[in-house]
């Protein structure tokens, strides 16, 4: 007997063959002499045809809904009209789960489909963003496992405030405050000392005051950290990592790139050309020049972002950020006291930061007075503290935000559509 084949399979098979393929219902057309149904499944569609002349498969065809879940059997015929030039006459369909009134039929608004999401993530766009967002993931878990760093699991409830306390969600345990991470940071730094090149990859929880199309509040964030390794030793890594990304986007996700009609030059050039070293001082120069009332010590923010990305197709760091603008644990330069080594890495065409990184302070006396002049209490600290007293070395390391990432290679407009369930301002439902 015939095995049940993909989607994708069936359109391949040639013109005769009999084929058994299973999925959900994704459109219907009930036409005086025929039914059209295109079935769904994880590789795409095809379209299936019932013949009205039989009686008994026409009863079925009838009865079967939107999203319905079916099992079909019959035999491939080329017909240009049909996705993928392929169609199936069917010969035997069984309804498996016969689906209730679809409620997503077309021009839903964007909040009643994000209160559906758990409908909502069967419909093709998204399930070709998911689909890139899983190629991503792959390619970055694999360029840090091939370059031998050490894939570590820290923890999620936390005491340490790593990115300032305004963005911090408090949790009950038992009685004891504790913090959702912001960031593995700390617990990364700890693990250089053992392992020398760490990473992770967890999700983060900041309580944003900015409801932005690039911020969420739960989202997945890819840290690094390595012993040794300088800001600029650091910045080399990750321009390996992200292109990586990119490439392998380029290389297997074709399909889901055209589908979603994106143009796909940037990328190709971000992976011909090495990622440019913009100095905060020169940021300023340029913002300036382009007439934004900024000085020197300015913060840089998103609109800011946006004016220096946005006509360029090639990723960017930005670097050596006034010390006042970044935390505490970034190391101030040598040379010049009020600047930190830090580096964001901006993405382009207007998506302005994917990473931020640094060079790690690693000083004791130097890092303590950091604590103190950032307001924080030392005592939160002394567990980090203790890290520069027992053999400390020069580190850096770095956090992507891989929705982030998505957004910009999959060229969406807001972050929610690059992970399934987004968690926002006012949304942690479904
Ligand atoms: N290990 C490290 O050195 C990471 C460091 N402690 C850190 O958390 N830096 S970061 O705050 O800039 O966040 C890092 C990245 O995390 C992403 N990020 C940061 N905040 C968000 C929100 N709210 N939503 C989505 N993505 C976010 C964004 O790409 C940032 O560049
Ligand atoms: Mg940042």
């Amino acid at each position: 007997s015939v095995s049940f084949m993909s989607s994708r399979e069936v359109v391949a098979s040639s013109e005769g063959s009999r084929v058994k393929l299973r999925g959900w219902v994704y459109r219907k057309r009930d036409l005086s002499s025929k039914i059209f149904i295109v079935v769904r499944d994880s590789e795409g569609i095809v379209q299936c045809v019932v013949d009205r002349s039989n009686e008994e498969l026409s009863k079925a065809a009838e009865k079967v809904t939107i999203e319905s879940s079916v099992e079909v059997e019959g035999v491939v015929r080329s017909d240009q009209r049909a996705p993928g030039g392929k169609e199936v006459n069917v010969e035997r369909l069984n309804i498996v789960g016969l689906a209730d009134d679809f409620p997503i039929k077309g021009g839903e608004s964007v909040d009643y489909l994000l209160d559906i999401r758990h409908l909502w993530l069967r419909s093709r766009r998204l399930t070709q963003i998911m689909r890139i967002r899983a190629t991503v993931l792959e390619a970055l878990r694999n360029y840090f496992i091939s370059n031998g760093w050490w894939e570590v699991s820290p923890p999620i409830l936390t005491q340490s405030a790593v990115e300032g306390g305004a963005t911090l969600f408090p949790v009950d345990f038992f009685g004891r405050k504790a913090y959702l991470s912001q960031s593995a940071q700390f617990y990364l730094e700890v693990m250089i000392f053992s392992l020398e090149r760490v990473w992770s990859l967890t999700p983060s929880f900041r309580a944003e005051r900015s409801r932005t199309r690039r911020h969420l509040y739960e989202y997945w964030h890819l840290e690094g950290e390595a012993a040794w390794m300088d800001m600029h030793d650091m910045m080399k890594f990750v321009e390996g990592l992200v292109k990586s990304a990119v490439k392998a986007v380029l290389d297997k996700r074709q399909e889901e790139l055209q589908f979603l009609r994106r143009n796909q030059e940037p990328l190709e050039e971000t992976l011909k050309s090495s990622f440019e070293e913009v100095t905060y001082d020169e940021a300023i120069e340029r913002l300036q020049k382009r007439g934004f009332k900024i000085k020197w010590g300015d913060d840089i923010g998103a609109d800011e972002e946006k004016a220096l990305t946005q006509d360029l197709s090639v990723p960017f760091f930005l670097t050596m950020f006034p010390k006042h603008l970044k935390s505490f644990y970034m190391k101030t330069c040598d040379r010049r006291p009020e600047v930190v080594l830090g580096f964001d890495l901006e993405a382009p065409e207007g998506y302005g930061e994917v990473v931020g990184g640094s060079q790690r302070e690693d000083r004791y006396d130097v890092l303590l007075q950091r604590i103190k002049e950032s307001n924080l209490n030392p005592d939160d600290y002394q567990w980090y503290l203790d890290l520069r007293r027992y053999g400390s070395v020069p580190h850096s390391g770095f956090g992507l935000g891989v929705d982030r990432l998505v957004m910009w290679i999959a060229g969406l407009d807001h972050i929610r559509d690059s992970i399934p369930f987004p968690r926002l301002r006012e949304r942690i439902y479904p």
